[in-house]
């Protein structure tokens, strides 16, 4: 994986300069517009332009199976995950309804199911057949784990084939909240029960039982958790290191990406890990129900621009913030200057 080693660009200062100097010329008290004018200026400085847009939208929904699931540590079948597949591909699911409203292109990547389904309008592009169950051995091989990492990339270089202005990535797998629970474990080094919740659903009993597997598959496994790209081997899903990829690709390509929920935030903690100037690109859309995504917000540093209880995933929440921050772009870009107006300020 040569290509993780490229440097990510930084974010241009003098086009954030340059924006702050406008927005304080703006018809509106200094700051009133609060994490909308941050906004603004992270993406003008971001793309270099003094008129910041992110009118076209890109989505692509990473699945995979777990072997983990087999600890039933989720609140449904493993076969939902291939089913849910076939409801994007009707464009029946929710994601499906958030990317028609903001116009965004959608894609449905198989990056490792169980069994591959032979569904017209899916991107075949897998890692393996599940992963392994991570509370007896690594979830993948490094072979897997680069292959994941690979159909990240290759979605990225889709959304920027045809010009995509915000990447999305969303992802769909039972049990995928243990996976992310046990790599932000591993990441920041805190004991399960500070994180574990109830992904899907699960009782108060059967939290308890999630928090054991993951402790336990943390202590299985401690003496290999050396570095961010073993965690991720032995603890990861396909989904979630394809999530990894495509942030570390973006921010490399100069795409500025939209976190979703829970599961892409802990992807988000382990990118950051592995090369933090990535952050620098990353707008989180919101703080999920899930019990941990506030802890990993917080030791990201960040501030998501939602907080509505959602715990959907698939890219959800991400979409779900795209018309928030089009409206800081339109502000903006729009607004008239107190000049211009002709209004007193002094
Ligand atoms: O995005 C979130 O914050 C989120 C929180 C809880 C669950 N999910 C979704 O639910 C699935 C995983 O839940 P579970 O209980 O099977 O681990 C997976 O498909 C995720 O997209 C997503
Ligand atoms: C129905 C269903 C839809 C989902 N979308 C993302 N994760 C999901 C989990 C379930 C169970």
């Amino acid at each position: 994986m040569n290509w993780l080693a490229t440097a990510i660009p930084s974010s241009d200062r003098d086009y954030y300069q340059k924006a702050r100097d406008r927005q304080a010329q703006l018809t509106k008290p200094p700051g009133s517009l609060g994490m909308l004018e941050e906004i603004a200026l992270r993406l003008a400085a971001l793309q270099r332009s003094e008129t910041p847009s992110v009118d076209h939208v890109w989505v692509s929904v990473f699945a995979a199976d777990h072997g983990v699931a087999e600890e039933s540590v989720s609140a449904f079948p493993q076969v939902v995950t291939t089913e849910m597949v076939r409801n994007f591909v009707n464009q029946g699911a929710a994601i499906n309804v958030l990317s028609r409203y903001v116009r965004a292109d959608f894609e449905v990547i198989d990056v490792g199911l169980i069994e591959a389904i032979d569904c017209q309008g899916v991107v075949v592009d897998r890692a393996g057949n599940g992963t392994a169950n991570f509370s007896e051995q690594a979830a993948m091989t490094c072979e897997q784990l680069e292959k994941a990492m690979n159909a990240g990339k290759a979605a990225v270089t889709r959304a920027l084939h045809q010009d995509a202005r915000l990447f999305i990535g969303g992802e769909m797998g039972i049990a995928n909240t243990t996976s992310a629970t046990a790599l932000a474990a591993a990441l920041l080094a805190i004991d399960a029960v500070e994180i574990t919740g109830a992904g899907t659903g699960l009782t108060e009993a059967q939290v308890e039982h999630k928090t054991e597997v993951v402790q336990s598959s943390l202590e299985k496994h401690q003496s290999v958790l050396e570095s961010p790209l073993k965690i991720l081997q032995y603890l990861g899903g396909f989904e979630i290191a394809a999530l990894v990829g495509a942030y570390l690709y973006a921010a490399q390509q100069r795409l500025p990406v939209m976190v979703d929920g829970f599961i892409a935030t802990v992807a988000a903690l382990s990118a950051v890990s592995i090369n933090p100037q990535v952050k620098d690109w990353l707008f989180f859309a919101h703080c999920s129900h899930e019990k941990g995504h506030r802890l990993v917000l917080r030791a990201l540093e960040v501030r998501p621009i939602l907080d509505l209880d959602m715990r959907l995933g698939e890219g959800s929440g991400a979409v779900a913030a795209v018309p928030l921050i089009q409206m800081a772009c339109r502000l903006h870009n729009e607004m008239a200057t107190f000049a211009q107006a002709r209004i007193t300020t002094e």
